[in-house]
This record gives C-alpha cells, structure tokens and sequence, in this order.
C-alpha cells in the first residue's frame, strides 16, 4: 500500500516536470538557481522526436525569459521582437501565438514536419463491379456498366448521322407507291356482293337506297296512325268550350229534358224516331244501347249542330264510331241519359200503325 502511494508520488512529480502548468512555468523561470528553464514548446519537441535538433536550452531560455510577463510589460511596443507570419500559417496575417520566437518557430516547424510527414493521400479504389448472377448475402448495389449496344443520338448538324445498330431505316418510297398512297383505302364491299344478303334485297325496315334522304333508316310506315285529313271543327259560341261543358254538366246536374222524378226509360225505336230535335222536342240519339238527349249539348259540339244532328232520332254508334271513335261520350253525356234502348213489343208496332192512321 505504501509503495503504491509512493509510485503515485512519483508519478505525480514526474508529470509536473514533464507537463508543468503555465503558472508553474512562469514561477521555474524566475528561479535564479535553475540554469535551464523547460519551455512547454521545447518539451513538446522533445517528446514528438527525439531525434531531431533540439534548440539549445539556453537561447530557449532566453527568449521565454525575455517575453515572460513582468519583462514584457516594462518593454515598449518598440522594444518587441516582429515575428513575420509563417508562410504556411492558415491565419495570414494574423497576430501569431507571442509564446514563440522567430528561431523557435523555425525550428519548431522543421521538427514537427520530421517528426510527422503529411500523411499520405488517400487512394481511391473502384468499387467491385457486382456480378448479377453472383448470390451475396447483401442487397446487390447498383452500378454503372457500359451500354452493350450504341445508343442512338440525334443531332440537328446537317451531317448524316452515324450508321446505327438498330434496325435500318425503312426504304423511301418510289414515285409508283407514292402517288398509290395518296387515295383512300378502299374497304370490302359489305355484306359481299353475291352474299345471300344481297340476295334477299333491302331489309323490310329500309328504305330502298336514293329514296331516303337518311340512308334508308327511315321507319316504316304504320296504319295505325291518323290518316291526315283536313279539321271539320267549329268556332264554338263563348262559353260553350268543352271546359264549359264539364261545368255544367257535372254529377249532379240533369239535362235529360224530362221530369226530374222520372226514372230511366225504356226507349223504343219508335219512341226515338219521335225525338229528331224538330217541334220542340229534344233529340235523342242512342249510342251502344243507351238514349241521350243530346239538345243540351249540340252547341258544344266542336263539330258543329248540323254534324251532331246527323245522329239524332236513331241508333247513331255506327256514325260516331266513324268519326270520332276516341272520345268518351258515356262520360260527357252522363247528365243526358234518358234510358235504355229496347226492342219494339209485339203489339206496339200495330198501336203505333192505328195511330198513325188516326
Ligand atoms: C253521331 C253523330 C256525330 C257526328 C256526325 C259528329 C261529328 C263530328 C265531327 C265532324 C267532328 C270534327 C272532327 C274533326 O275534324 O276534328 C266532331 C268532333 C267532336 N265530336 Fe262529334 N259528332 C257526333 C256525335 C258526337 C257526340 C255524341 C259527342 C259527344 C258526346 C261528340 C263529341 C265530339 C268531340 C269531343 C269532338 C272533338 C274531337 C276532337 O277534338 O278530336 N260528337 N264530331
């Protein structure tokens, strides 16, 4: 234990001398009985290469006395040593370091770059080329590697270009084939020309080709259309529109001409024959079996009195049928129902013959 304190002694002795502190420097450099004062730099020179020409104690004693503190504030600006910038100092023109000495300086510089040569420069070694096929454990790096085949360029010089790997150009054309390429291809004939489709001849549905202006896709024509015939409507008094008729011939009205408590009639053609719109009575015209009286209505007739007279006194549903066969006449006449149309009893054709010779 106590050698070890000792050696740590030592040690710590031996580290002073070799690396005193700058205050320590300072206190050696003012000791009279020391003959030679260790500079940090001679030091450091010492110990980088001993080989190399050490600077004589004395003059590095001298000059680290004659730039110690207390002689370098009693010295006049005049009085200092000018130390030129080393030529290979990065900070040109710059206040060097005043520790150091022109000589020192020197000869410091030419120690150190004995002591350590530049380090050589590094070499640059071209990464492996990576094999494709090779199996590596790693991810395969890319590299650069030459095109196999030339690459094409473009160029806008009026040289002709180099001739190319690439497949050659397509031959010009001769004047034979230019002058063919200008027309339009020409497409087959469709369906062909002795195809069974031309031997059936145009489809029903077409129009012969020249007849239609739209290339024969006109429709066919229908029967079941309104035949275009000239219009047989009247100018219709005010008031008597068919709006009007719908007014006043609504569900509770009675236009039937008779008694309102009078119930549906039995109305035989002989009965009907009676009721023709003339001597003040009403016409009556039967439709599909049933009597109307149709005298309120004959100035809302859009064809006209005369046209709708044409029914009155007789069975008139073959006469409407051919005119107008769309309209709902059960609903529009439904206020002028007088009754039901039925045959002439056995009898009453006879009464009715006395009747007339009376
Ligand atoms: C049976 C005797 C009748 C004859 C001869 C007759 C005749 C005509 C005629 C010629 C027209 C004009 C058609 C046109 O050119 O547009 C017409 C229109 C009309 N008739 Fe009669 N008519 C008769 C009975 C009736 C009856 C009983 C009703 C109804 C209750 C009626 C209701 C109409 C209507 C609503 C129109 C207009 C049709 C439309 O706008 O398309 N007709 N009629």
């Amino acid at each position: 234990m106590g050698l070890l304190g000792i050696s740590f002694i030592v040690a710590s002795v031996v580290y002073v001398l070799v690396r005193p502190p700058s205050w320590l420097s300072q206190r050696i450099s003012r000791w009279p009985f020391l003959p030679v004062a260790i500079t940090d730099v001679s030091k450091e020179a010492a110990i980088v290469d001993s080989t190399a020409p050490s600077i004589p104690a004395s003059a590095s004693s001298a000059v680290q006395a004659s730039l110690s503190p207390d002689s370098v504030s009693n010295m006049r600006s005049s009085d200092l040593p000018v130390i030129p910038p080393p030529p290979w100092s990065p900070t040109n023109g710059q206040p060097s370091t005043p520790a150091t000495t022109p000589q020192t300086d020197a000869s410091k510089s030419a120690s150190d770059t004995a002591a350590m040569p530049p380090p050589p420069l590094p070499t640059i070694i071209d990464p492996p080329v990576v094999e494709r096929d090779c199996e590596s454990p790693t991810t395969p790096k890319a590299s650069a590697s030459k095109p196999l085949q030339a690459v094409t360029s473009f160029s806008l010089s009026a040289d002709p270009p180099a001739p190319s790997l690439f497949m050659p150009p397509p031959p010009k054309p001769s004047p034979q084939q230019t002058s063919s390429a200008g027309r339009v291809p020409t497409l087959p004939m469709f369906p062909a020309a002795n195809s069974a489709q031309r031997a059936r001849g145009p489809a029903p549905n077409r129009a012969p080709p020249g007849l239609s202006p739209g290339g024969g896709l006109a429709p066919p024509p229908t029967h079941s259309s309104k035949p275009q015939k000239p219009s047989r409507k009247v100018t219709l008094d005010p008031g008597h529109s068919p709006l009007d008729w719908a007014r006043i011939s609504g569900p509770n009205s009675d236009l039937r001409g008779v008694e309102p408590s009078t119930p549906y009639l039995r109305v035989t053609p002989s009965m009907l024959k009676k009721q023709s719109g003339r001597r003040g009575k009403d016409a009556w015209m039967a439709l599909n079996g049933k009597v109307y009286n149709v005298t309120p209505y004959a100035k809302f007739h859009p064809g006209g009195v005369p046209e709708l007279m044409r029914g009155a006194a007789r069975d008139g549903t073959r006469l409407f049928g051919e005119v107008h066969p769309w309209v709902n006449y059960e609903t529009m006449l439904s206020s002028c129902l007088v009754g039901l149309l039925v045959e002439e009893p056995e009898g009453g054709s006879q009464a009715s013959k006395m009747d007339e010779m009376d």
